[in-house]
């Protein structure tokens, strides 16, 4: 389909069963792979990115079983692949590409890793630094310090690596989940800034399920023990995602409420729950179980626009940017440079959708700043980048009752299939 066209709506309501987080689907599927035994793993994510770790784990020879209704089993092959050799496709999957070139640097073996050309412009050269440090040998096979690579057998190297932490935190955590490969303790520094360290936390927990301690010196410095050995947990169940969570919070916040989200809630290890706060903070009425968040419009008069430091949600901040053309006041979304190597430039494409709706928009290297128009221009044609969030996010512009068209819907296809279709459910 080239395009969507989504009513105007006013009101949105109901309740949605969240598709399982991205973020740990992808973490459990490698970790799963790489762990002695075999892991049950359900509510595991259906998309395109779990799709690509799914085919790679495939290609490098681990045994994967669809067990029907999201379940899945994993048979693990105890720290290395079967296939010594092969070549890997893996679409614009962050979580796949940046964890696999880490592990795969340990794993003894020849393996090229490709993905579409945005993929190819995402950074990644930190990583690949951090990693020669400790024995990897990886060229580049296009441009220096951005994928597609080709990684051969790891020599032996020092115990110690330091890594850039400002770019993305998927350097780290692809190192992290890399080390108890090497079978020999390793330390890993971040130099400088860290951004985006919620994921951090996701990652340390999945190694912990998965039998593995990090000793951390706060987020300077992690340790990882010479007999580190990753050991199913047995059974494990995928949260919902927080990301796709912060679609219909906000659309509670927007369009009255209340919309209840169940999957995620107070006792979830991903950071962008924390997206409820900032919807709270800008008055919108937020409760929240161990596993459910629910959000309504304020009690009195209309959301407030906020000014905050949103590096701890860098995904669901994006939703933020379109509660803000609902608000009063002008809103500002700040240290967001992560926003511009990511599935496409974030501030650049934000700005120029919300121009297309009326919004003034004002953007800095790190930030983005949004006036809302006095009224929402009606039937915008949105284009989505080849950005799941950018369409997903866009679509909440109906709430003003107003018309949209989505162009290239499809690509919600990432982390979120049926996104339209829930949307349809919750929004009248
Ligand atoms: O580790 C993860 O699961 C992710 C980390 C974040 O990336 P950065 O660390 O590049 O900000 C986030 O944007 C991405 O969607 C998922
Ligand atoms: C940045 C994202 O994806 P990736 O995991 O490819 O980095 C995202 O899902 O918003």
């Amino acid at each position: 389909m080239e395009f969507l066209d989504l009513p105007g709506c006013s009101v949105a309501r109901g309740t949605v069963r969240l598709p399982g987080s991205k973020s740990i689907s992808n973490r459990v599927l490698l970790l799963a792979a790489l762990a002695d035994g075999v892991t049950e793993v359900h509510d595991l994510l259906d998309s395109d990115d779990t799709r690509h770790m799914l085919a790679a784990l495939r290609a490098l020879g681990v045994g994967v079983e669809d067990c029907g209704n999201h379940h899945w089993r994993i048979s693990g092959m105890g720290s290395a692949f079967p296939v010594k050799r092969t070549e890997l496709f893996l679409g614009n999957a962050g979580t796949a590409f940046r964890p696999l070139t880490a592990a795969l640097a340990f794993c003894g073996g020849d393996y090229v890793l490709k993905g579409v050309a945005r993929m190819h412009e995402r950074p990644i050269g930190d990583l690949i630094d951090a990693l020669k440090q400790l024995g990897a040998q990886i060229d580049y096979l296009g441009k220096p310090g951005f994928p597609p690579l080709h990684i051969h057998p790891a020599t032996p190297a020092g115990d110690c690596a330091q890594v850039r932490g400002n770019v993305s935190s998927q350097f780290l955590t692809g190192l992290l989940m890399a080390l108890p490969l090497r079978q020999k303790a390793t330390t890993v520094e971040v130099v400088g800034e860290l951004i985006s360290k919620p994921y951090i936390g996701i990652t340390l927990a999945m190694l912990r399920r998965f039998g593995v301690a990090v000793a951390q010196d706060g987020w300077a410095s992690f340790t990882v023990a010479a007999d580190a050995r990753y050991r199913s947990p047995g059974e494990i169940h995928v949260e919902g995602d927080a990301s796709s969570a912060s679609y219909f919070l906000a659309a509670g916040a927007i369009g009255g409420g209340p919309v209840r989200v169940e999957g995620v809630g107070q006792d979830s290890v991903q950071g962008d729950v924390r997206f409820a706060d900032a919807l709270a903070l800008m008055g919108a009425q937020i409760t929240m179980g161990p596993n459910w968040i629910e959000a309504r419009s304020p009690k009195e008069g209309r959301l407030k626009a906020i000014d905050l430091d949103c590096n701890h949600i860098p995904d669901a901040a994006m939703t933020l940017a379109v509660v803000a053309l609902f608000a009063d006041g002008v809103t500002t979304l700040r240290n967001i440079a992560s926003w511009r190597v990511k599935e496409t430039d974030r501030i650049a494409a934000m700005a120029t959708e919300l121009r297309k709706v009326g919004a003034t928009v004002e953007e800095g290297a790190d930030f983005i700043r949004i006036t809302p128009p006095e009224t929402l221009i009606p039937n915008a044609i949105i284009d989505t980048y080849d950005d799941h969030r950018m369409a997903m996010c866009l679509s909440l512009v109906t709430l003003g009752g107003v018309p949209v068209r989505i162009n290239d819907p499809a690509c919600v296809n990432k982390t979120f299939p049926a996104y339209f279709k829930v949307l349809a459910e919750i929004a009248q």
